[in-house]
């Protein structure tokens, strides 16, 4: 199912969060959002899984406008991994999980993927499963809130940040997981190194407005990362992967 925004722009307390976001991403594509802090990218997917209300532009989901849904239907179809999904759950990591049923309950529809021990054992979590979710450490509260997205068996991923907290091999697996389970995704990341090396597409938000999008070797260019993030940065080609990777140097710093 793809997922497409159209002049998107959003305020809260009086302020414009963001500005003419567009930017689409295809049925079962992975498409990053990057950005420096304060620009957009929160706000940008809190339209997408209905936490704020667009005052204008359209968001699509598989065709139809998100606003023409019931929050129940776009619950259904959207799983959000979002900054305030570490809330402090006094439960154990399986009743977490299992929250994620919680958008099919009384629906007959069942269009298979996993059971919360197969989505536990998806993010290396299932010796867990008894535990209680506040003992865990924060790399592991992430890993399970991922879980628990993936038991929802969305159309549609959306995911603040999912790599916050995770240890570098953690990282790596997420985000192959992703890639490996073909779900539509827009992810948050401010790894600009992971972006340009998992996702499809890359938009770079600078204060609320898309300023840059399309394939990582064409957006993250020294050029285009230097004017939003304000470094220096070479792009040098993953040795493996060819992937783009990026190399980062203060803006003020003079080569010795
Ligand atoms: N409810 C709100 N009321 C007022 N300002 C807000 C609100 N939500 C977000 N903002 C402001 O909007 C701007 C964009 O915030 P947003 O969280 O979307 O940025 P972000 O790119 O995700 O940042 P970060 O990388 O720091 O997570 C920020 O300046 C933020 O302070």
């Amino acid at each position: 199912m793809d997922l497409e925004l159209n002049e998107v722009a959003v305020s809260a307390a009086g302020k414009r969060l963001i500005e003419d976001v567009g930017l689409r991403v295809p049925s079962g594509g992975l498409v990053g959002l990057v950005g420096p802090n304060g620009s957009g990218k929160s706000s940008t997917l809190r339209c997408v899984y209905r936490t704020l209300r667009p005052e204008r532009g359209s968001i699509r989901l598989g065709g139809r406008e998100l606003a023409a849904m019931s929050l129940r239907e776009s619950a259904r179809l959207t799983a959000a991994l979002t900054q305030e999904s570490q809330a402090e759950f006094d439960f154990t990591v399986t009743e977490v999980v299992e929250m994620g049923l919680t958008p099919h309950r009384g629906s007959e529809a069942d269009r298979g993927g996993y059971d919360p021990a197969g989505a536990l054992r998806a993010v290396d979590c299932e010796h867990l499963a008894e535990r209680g979710f506040l003992t865990l450490s924060g790399g592991e509260k992430q890993r399970v809130l991922i879980a628990r997205a993936l038991v929802q068996r969305p159309e549609l991923l959306v995911l603040d940040e999912p790599t916050n907290h995770l240890d570098i091999r953690h990282q790596l697996e997420v985000l192959s997981l992703v890639r490996r389970l073909g779900i539509t995704t827009l992810t948050a990341l401010h790894d600009l190194n992971l972006a340009a090396a998992w996702c499809d597409h890359v938009h770079v938000l600078s204060r609320g407005r898309v300023v840059a999008g399309g394939p990582p070797s064409e957006v993250l260019t020294p050029e285009t990362v230097g004017a939003v993030f304000g470094v220096r940065a070479h792009v040098v080609e993953h040795p493996e992967t060819n992937a783009p990777q990026l190399l980062f140097a203060p803006a003020e710093t003079t080569k010795k």
